[in-house]
C-alpha cells in the first residue's frame, strides 16, 4: 500500500491546522491555548483521511496518485474514496474531538482568584477522567453523530476539490498553487456548511456526558434542540467554521499537493 499520502496527509493536516486553531478557539478567548494536543491529532486524522482516499482511488481506478492527472478519476469515484476515507478517519478523530471539544468548553474568559481549578488539566488527564467516569466507550461519545457528519462531506470535499481543480487546469496538467489553494479552500467551505447541522448535535452529545444531560441518540439530540432553540440552532457556527475552513484547507490541499510532487 502506497504510504507517501499518509505522511502527506500527516504533514498537511498540521501545517493547516496552526491556521485554523484561533478561529476554533476565537468564541472562548483561548486562543493557541493547549495548541499541540490538537496538532499532534490532527496530523494523525488527516494522514488516515488522506492515505485512505487515496488508497481507496487506487483500489477504484487502478491509478496511482502520480497517474491521476493524465487519467483523472470519475466523480462517483472521488466521492465513493472521499466517503471511505471520512468514515475510516473517525475511529480516530472521536476521542480526539472529544478532547477538544471538553477541553474548550472549559476555557473561562478570566481565571478569578478563589475560582475553582479547571475540570481537566489538559489532555491526557481529560481522557483519564473521562475512561474513569464514563467507562472507556464515554471516549466515544458523539461518534455516531460525527460518522454521519464525516461520511458524506468529506465525499464532498474531495468531489469540490476536484471539480474546481479541473475547472481551472488545461486538461493533463498539474493544476497552479494558485488553483489549489482556491481549491481547498472552497472545498473546506463547502464541506463545511453542509456538516454545520451535524455538527452542532455532535458537540452536544460529547458535552452531555459532563452535564449529565441524557439524550437517547442523534434523532433525540437534534429534537430537543429544535424545540428548545428553534430551527436555527443548525446553523450555530456557521460563520466562523467558514471563515476558519478557508485558510485551514488552502494550506491543507496545497502542502499535500506539493508534498507529493516533491516526493515524484
Ligand atoms: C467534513 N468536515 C467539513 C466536517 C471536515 C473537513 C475536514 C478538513 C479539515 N481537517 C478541517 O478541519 O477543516
Amino acid at each position: 500500500m502506497p504510504v507517501e499520502e499518509f505522511v502527506a496527509g500527516w504533514i498537511s493536516g498540521a501545517l493547516g491546522l496552526v491556521l485554523g486553531y484561533p478561529f476554533d478557539t476565537v468564541k472562548l478567548l483561548g486562543f493557541f491555548k493547549g495548541m499541540s494536543f490538537p496538532i499532534a491529532s490532527i496530523a494523525v486524522v488527516n494522514s488516515v483521511l488522506f492515505g485512505v482516499y487515496s488508497n481507496t482511488l487506487l483500489a477504484l481506478t487502478a491509478t496511482s496518485h502520480q497517474e491521476r492527472r493524465a487519467q483523472p478519476p470519475s466523480y462517483a469515484h472521488v466521492f465513493l474514496a472521499g466517503c471511505t476515507g471520512g468514515f475510516v478517519q473517525v475511529y480516530c478523530l472521536a476521542p480526539f474531538d472529544l478532547i477538544k471539544v471538553r477541553l474548550q468548553n472549559q476555557t473561562e474568559p478570566r481565571a478569578r482568584p478563589g475560582s475553582p481549578p479547571p475540570r481537566y488539566r489538559g489532555p491526557v488527564h481529560c481522557a483519564v477522567s473521562i475512561c474513569q467516569e464514563e467507562g472507556p466507550r464515554g471516549l466515544f461519545r458523539g461518534a455516531w453523530a460525527l460518522m454521519l457528519r464525516d461520511t458524506p462531506t468529506l465525499g464532498i470535499y474531495f468531489v469540490t476539490y476536484e471539480w474546481l481543480c479541473r475547472q481551472s487546469t488545461p486538461e493533463g496538467q498539474n493544476p497552479s498553487s494558485a488553483s489549489v489553494l482556491v481549491a481547498g479552500g472552497f472545498a473546506g467551505i463547502v464541506s463545511w456548511a453542509v456538516a454545520t447541522p451535524l455538527d452542532v448535535i455532535k458537540s452536544r452529545m460529547q458535552m452531555a456526558g459532563l452535564k449529565h444531560r441524557v439524550y437517547r441518540g442523534v434523532l433525540d439530540c437534534m429534537a430537543s434542540s429544535v424545540r428548545q432553540e428553534g430551527l436555527g440552532v443548525f446553523f450555530r457556527g456557521l460563520t466562523i467554521n467558514s471563515a476558519r475552513a478557508f485558510p485551514v484547507n488552502a494550506v491543507t490541499f496545497l502542502s499535500y499537493e506539493y508534498l507529493l510532487r516533491w516526493w515524484g
